[in-house]
């Protein structure tokens, strides 16, 4: 249904490859005093102190906008900080470096940049990476030698198979191999399967719908008895999504490809995350007023202004919504930086387990 409120996001053009401002967890307080999509609020650069850290965070609200946004990129630093910290001092008290081991399987830019990312926040934190990166036309047999190797090195205690695999290699078959007590990713089906189930608990949660709640928790952004939509249903992110935001005691519906009236769902929610890979759909008229809106997707669109020739936008339509919700999460700066934030605390308790260390 075509929207009434008039964007950029009725024009931009999706890349073949195969809408932003700031302000963070000031959420909470400045919801308190102001009703959150009523204001227009003039605020600039306010400072805040995020849940149970020492470091500030500074914070603006764009005017003409009453969303606050959720500033991803501050929380993850913050997040890198705190980890650090931990590393050190199990290496001090133990001895233990936390491994983390990737597996990259053929030549995609967008693979090769993640894992890259990886690498250099494992260095910053101090966690000791370890990678192997086989050509795309590799056999399954490598690819499962690469993960036993892993499996029993003792210094290695997350392993990451970064996905998608070529086509020729059964996924379930790969991520089947990895040892569940170093299932960094979360995707192992025990682990995802005691995901789902009440009364059982992973060893891990998948890094971004983790890095998701986190977000909505850090911004003081209540969960329980909320209304939540979940836009995608994919193993890796919409299925665990809708699973963590269940166990957070919100009544969840999972909207996929085949749903109809899809923007009448996501308009009775309170909580939306999005995890379907289409630039700018969800449109502002989709929002219930109020609502906060966790933005998943990363979509390149042609910008010949850009020394890239394209840039990243999300699901949502950023500058449509940013007027209607209270909070939402941009692209980029959002939830990619917490999801390799999330692998590198799942790598760290993974070791302190190991190792009997808290
Ligand atoms: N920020 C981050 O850290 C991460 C970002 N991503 C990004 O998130 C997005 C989703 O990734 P991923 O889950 O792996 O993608 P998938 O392609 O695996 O899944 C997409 C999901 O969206 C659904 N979908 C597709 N079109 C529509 C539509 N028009 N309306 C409603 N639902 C639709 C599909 O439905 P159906 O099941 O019916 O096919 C599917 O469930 C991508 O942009 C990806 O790049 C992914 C991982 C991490
Ligand atoms: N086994 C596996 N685990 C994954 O977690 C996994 C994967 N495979 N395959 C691909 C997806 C995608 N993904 C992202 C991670 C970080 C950003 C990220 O940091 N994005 C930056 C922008 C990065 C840029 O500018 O290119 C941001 O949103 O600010 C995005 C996407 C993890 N994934």
């Amino acid at each position: 249904m075509a929207s009434m409120i008039f964007s950029e996001c009725s024009t931009a053009r999706l890349l073949p490859l195969r809408c932003h401002r700031s302000c963070p967890a000031l959420s909470f307080l400045v919801g308190c005093l102001f009703p959150l999509t009523s204001s227009r609020l003039f605020l600039t650069s306010l400072s805040f102190q995020p849940r149970a850290s020492s470091t500030s965070v500074s914070a603006t609200i764009a005017t003409e906008s009453s969303a606050k946004v959720i500033d991803g990129k501050a929380v993850a630093k913050q997040i890198r900080e705190e980890i650090g910290v931990e590393i050190a001092r199990m290496k001090e008290a133990i001895g233990i470096v936390p491994g983390l081991a990737v597996i990259l399987v053929g030549d995609r830019k967008d693979s090769a940049t993640y894992v890259r990312n990886k690498k250099k926040a494992c260095d910053a934190v101090g966690i000791n990476s370890f990678e192997v990166h086989l050509p795309e036309d590799t056999t399954e047999q490598e690819v499962l030698n690469s993960i036993s190797r892993f499996n029993e090195d003792p210094s290695v205690h997350g392993i990451l198979v970064q996905l998608p695999l070529p086509s020729h290699m059964n996924e379930e078959k790969i991520l089947n191999a990895v040892g569940i007590e170093k299932d960094v990713d979360g995707f192992h089906p025990l682990n995802i399967g005691r995901l789902a189930m009440r009364g059982r608990e992973p060893l891990f949660v998948p890094c971004t719908p983790k890095g998701c709640i986190e977000l909505l928790h850090r911004y003081g952004i209540q969960i329980k008895g909320k209304k939540a939509v979940v836009i995608g249903r994919s193993n890796i992110v919409g299925m665990p999504a809708a699973l963590l935001l269940q166990r957070e005691d919100a009544t969840v519906t999972i909207v996929h490809s085949r749903t109809n009236n899809p923007e009448d769902i996501i308009k009775e929610a309170d909580i939306i995350i999005s995890a379907v890979g289409q630039a700018n759909m969800v449109r502002g008229s989709w929002i219930k007023p109020g609502a906060a809106i966790i933005d998943v997707g990363i979509n390149p669109v042609e910008d010949p202004a850009s020394p890239r020739g394209y840039r990243l936008v999300g699901d949502v339509c950023y500058d449509e919504v940013v007027k209607v919700a209270s909070a939402v999460t941009p692209v980029p700066g959002g939830v990619g930086p917490m999801t390799i934030a999330m692998l590198l605390s799942n790598t760290l308790s993974s070791a302190k387990r190991m190792h009997n260390f808290n």
